[in-house]
């Protein structure tokens, strides 16, 4: 679960806004809005890379306000993927439980785990720079998904894609829908990407966060559990 309260942040003009949204547990939300609408400083926000002026943030009925990004319980997959440079794709996906000390064994058997989901067993030994665009986009998933989080906000993860980039990642981030494991935001600029992933459409715009109708083609199977609060 994601709850913004009366929301205000940096930089100028999203000091004079109060964004108020909640998204349930397990929906997977798809967030739109004009390039420069503010999407990735809000997600930045939630992930507590920059401080909101003032409001609430909370995740999983847990307040996170004042907390730093690492105990804030989520994953995070910012637009230029940010991959470790000099670490193999099996360390990328091992970095964030490494850091937790989780036990070794675990951490074994949770990048085995993602490896294989994500289709990166063979790639496994491989730098980023040996990377094709949809193998880094996985690879980028599979680093903030190893943690287990409760909430994964991922950040245009298909942008700069070619056509058959997109076919590789996306069946993976609707199995992530699907399994309901984690409360994902998910940012675009594409309405294909609301049609095929969103429980949730929401738009920024006007200083303030929209619920979109979804056509009935997104939701026919399987309507949302939880409305998020109006705007
Ligand atoms: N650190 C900063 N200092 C000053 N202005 C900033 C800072 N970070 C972002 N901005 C400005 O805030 C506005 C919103 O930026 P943001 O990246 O959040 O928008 P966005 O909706 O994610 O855009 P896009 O869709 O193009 O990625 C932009 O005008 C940007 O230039």
């Amino acid at each position: 679960m994601i709850r913004l309260q009366q929301l205000r942040f940096e930089p100028s003009p999203f000091h004079q806004l109060e964004l108020d949204l909640q998204i349930g547990s397990g929906q997977y939300a798809v967030l739109r809005g004009r390039s420069g609408s503010g999407k990735t400083s809000l997600l930045e926000v939630i992930a507590g890379l920059r401080r909101p002026v003032s409001g609430r943030v909370w995740i999983s009925d847990r307040e996170v306000t004042q907390l730093p990004p690492e105990q804030r319980g989520l994953g995070y997959v910012p637009q230029d993927r940010a991959l470790f440079r000099t670490l193999t794709v099996r360390e990328q996906l091992a970095f964030g439980p490494t850091v937790h000390r989780w036990p070794s064994r675990e951490i074994a058997a949770t990048v085995a785990e993602w490896l294989d989901k994500l289709g990166l067993t063979k790639l496994a030994q491989r730098l980023p720079a040996g990377l094709s665009g949809g193998e880094a986009a996985r690879v980028a998933l599979g680093r903030a998904l190893s943690l287990r989080p409760a909430v994964l906000l991922l950040d245009e993860p298909l942008s700069g894609l070619d056509d058959e980039s997109i076919d590789e990642v996306m069946p993976h981030l609707q199995a992530l829908r699907h399994s309901r494991t984690c409360t994902v935001l998910h940012i675009t600029h594409r309405q294909s990407e609301v049609l095929s992933l969103a429980d949730v459409a929401l738009q920024l715009r006007d200083g303030a966060i929209h619920v979109v109708a979804l056509p009935n083609s997104a939701t026919e199977n399987e309507p949302p559990r939880e409305s998020p609060a109006p705007p």
